[in-house]
């Protein structure tokens, strides 16, 4: 578990003070993959680098497995570093050393002995599909595979935390998803709890539970991938949200809409959102049937968030005031976010 408390980090330079995270409160649970979004400037960088202690809070708390980081002397700091492991944009690979050598390089440093070192960098190449390549160099692999030397290089001391500094930034899309699904991989298996930093909505959709939205150095919103997927509070999530997801009527039917407006003065617009198995209920023929609204549907789309299926609908129901409360009392009923919407 990480526990960020009342964080604030202000950097000095020439007298000129730089306020990069303000007040920040952030809980990330064992077992999340928690994503972290922002533009460029954000803070991203120098939150993660706050977990790890790569740099010190100008004030609040910093609280890995229950342990106060911010009171610990250097030594002890040591100690816990070692239980998270940390993947970069760029590899940082030593290009003089082996495949094998680099993911060796945290238990050379921990003074493991030979055949341990031997047998855990074996399993790790293994894990990350790296066998055959034990004894390249990284100026010999593809950018995909050098972040995989990064990814065993970070689990080769067992931590329990594996942070994510824009690790798919420098790779094509489809290398970004095996990657991606190497991450997912860790996490079920070695039931590692991952912070991820990026600024590409599509790898929060692929593999986070959890997300936090950064601007200015603060944190304008946080929640669960489906929330806030679903439903973004803030501007600058919607903005992100859009990048991956077409959730607002096109330009054309909102033009038609308005054009049409006094034609239906009785009738109401809706945005409504299906999650899981309600996305695949009749629900719409139930308003028909049992509550004799006429349901017209103006946009749906359905996407896929960590396998549940979201469903964003926008629907005009036509049948009376009396007639129209009813069928959105049902579908509330049902656990359905409805919303009204305007055009
Ligand atoms: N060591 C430093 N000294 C001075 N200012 C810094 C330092 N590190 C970061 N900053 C400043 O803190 C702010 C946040 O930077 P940070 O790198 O955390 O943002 P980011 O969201 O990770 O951006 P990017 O995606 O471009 O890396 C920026 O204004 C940056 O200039």
């Amino acid at each position: 578990m990480i526990e960020l408390k009342r964080i604030s980090k202000t950097f000095e330079r020439k007298g000129i003070k730089n306020e990069a995270l303000k007040n920040i409160d952030l809980t990330i649970n064992k077992g999340d993959i928690f994503g972290v979004i922002g533009y460029s400037g954000a803070g991203k960088s120098t939150l993660v680098r706050l977990v790890n202690f790569l740099e010190r809070p100008t004030e609040g708390e910093v609280w890995i497995e229950g342990q106060p980081l911010h009171k610990y002397s250097p030594s002890k700091l040591r100690e816990v570093k070692k239980t998270i492991g940390m993947v970069f944009q760029h590899f940082n690979l030593l290009e003089t050393k082996t495949v094998f050598q680099n993911v060796a390089i945290p238990l050379i440093l921990s003074k493991e002995n030979k055949d341990i070192i031997k047998k855990r960098v074996t399993e790790l190449l293994e894990f990350v599909g790296l066998s055959d390549k034990m004894t390249s160099y990284p100026s010999e692999l593809s950018g995909g595979q050098k972040q995989r030397v990064g990814i065993a290089r970070a689990l080769a001391s067992n931590p329990k935390i594996l942070l994510c500094d824009e690790a798919t930034s420098a790779l094509d899309p489809q290398t970004t998803q095996s990657i991606l699904q190497l991450l997912k991989k860790i996490n079920r298996e070695y039931h590692i709890t991952i912070m991820i930093i990026t600024h590409e909505m599509s790898v929060i959709k692929e593999v986070c539970n959890r997300v936090a939205v950064m601007e200015q150095g603060s944190i304008v919103e946080q929640g669960s991938v489906l929330e806030v997927f679903g439903h973004p509070k803030h501007e600058t999530s919607r903005k992100f949200v859009k990048t991956v997801i077409h959730n607002t009527l096109t330009d054309s039917m909102k033009k038609t809409l308005l054009e049409e407006k006094q034609n239906h003065h009785d009738s109401k617009l809706f945005k409504i959102e299906l999650v899981g198995d309600l996305a695949s209920k009749p629900i719409i023929n139930e308003l028909i049937q049992n509550y004799q609204v006429n349901v017209n549907i103006l946009f749906a789309n359905t996407v896929d968030i960590q396998e549940t299926a979201l469903v964003i609908l926008y629907i005009r129901l036509n049948g009376g005031v009396k007639k129209v409360g009813e069928a959105v009392r049902y579908l509330e009923g049902l656990g359905i976010r409805v919303e009204e919407a305007s055009v």
